[in-house]
């Protein structure tokens, strides 16, 4: 690592490589699940990661938020080398996991309980959150008094309620309907807006991520990759979500991608292509 990106660079993934190993039936195999996988994020940026089922998106983000080890390289966020979970790393998930019997004034509090924030301060900083996600009406009320969009706001909130260096964020609106999605992607433009957080979120969705994102990150399966990096120079702010998806460069981009995905299906990428097919070392 440069010590120069160290200062712009607010996540530097330096030669991740990961290697499951899998009993299927009475055979060891294993998945290269990522192999040499190097990119830096700068500071405020947003970085979309893409690609067909199973080229270890989910696998990457693991690592990075420290729910997994890499076999081999590493990752460092603002500088220090990732060891484990930590603060400085808030995860959305695809489905918000929101503790039932609590609010979603309580949930959002959770995570600064753990960290051992005061009550009043805790208190203060989850209405803060609730509100820059558009949720200041609905503070008390419990997870099944709220809509899937609502609490994947609320799963936003949480995340951001620590205050983490880097937000990262899987398929975090993939189970939502196309309007609640489009309503949220909004909503991330404008809190990045407000905010500048560097964001790094994993999407199936190609106008998702040409909305979002600075950087689409095209990944390849067997072994797990990167493929292409595409720049998005669409202007921002881009909270005219409208007149941006309607706009050529918009088409224009999305189909790069889209063709550069398509010639992965071709190539027989994906996990479909090769289920079964185990041993991919
Ligand atoms: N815990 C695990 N044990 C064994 N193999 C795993 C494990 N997690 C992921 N894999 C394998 O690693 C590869 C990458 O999986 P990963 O879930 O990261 O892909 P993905 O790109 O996120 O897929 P999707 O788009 O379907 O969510 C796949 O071959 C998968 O089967």
């Amino acid at each position: 690592m440069n010590a120069t990106n160290e200062h712009t660079d607010r996540v530097v993934i330096d030669n991740v490589s990961k290697e499951f190993e899998i009993d299927v039936g009475k055979e060891r195999q294993h998945v290269q699940a990522l192999q040499d996988v190097s990119f830096s994020v700068r500071e405020g940026e947003i970085v979309a990661l893409t690609g067909l089922s199973g080229c270890g998106k989910t696998t990457l983000l693991r690592i990075i938020m420290g729910l997994e080890k890499a076999t081999s390289g590493q990752i460092a966020v603002g500088g220090n080398v990732v060891t484990g979970c930590g603060y400085d790393r808030g995860l959305v998930f695809q489905h918000a996991e929101l503790f039932p019997w609590r609010t979603a004034l309580q949930n959002v509090e959770f995570g600064l309980e753990v960290k051992g924030v005061a009550k009043k301060e805790r208190r203060a900083i989850a209405r803060e959150k609730l509100e820059l996600v558009g949720l200041g009406n609905a503070m008390d009320r419990r997870p099944n008094q709220l809509s899937g969009g609502m609490k994947q706001r609320v799963g936003l909130a949480r995340a951001l309620s620590i205050d983490p260096q880097v937000l990262l964020m899987d398929e975090p609106f993939g189970a939502l309907d196309a309007q609640t999605r489009e309503g949220l992607q909004a909503e991330v433009l404008r809190i990045h807006q407000e905010t500048n957080k560097t964001i790094m979120f994993v999407t199936h969705d190609l106008d998702e991520a040409v909305l979002l994102a600075d950087r689409v990150i095209l990944m390849a399966s067997h072994p797990g990759r990167v493929d292409r990096v595409f720049d998005i120079p669409i202007a921002r702010p881009r909270t005219d979500v409208l007149a941006v998806r309607g706009s050529k460069e918009f088409a224009d981009l999305r189909y790069e991608i889209w063709h550069a995905l398509m010639a992965d299906v071709h190539a027989g990428g994906g996990a479909a292509a090769t289920a079964g097919a185990g041993g991919q070392r």
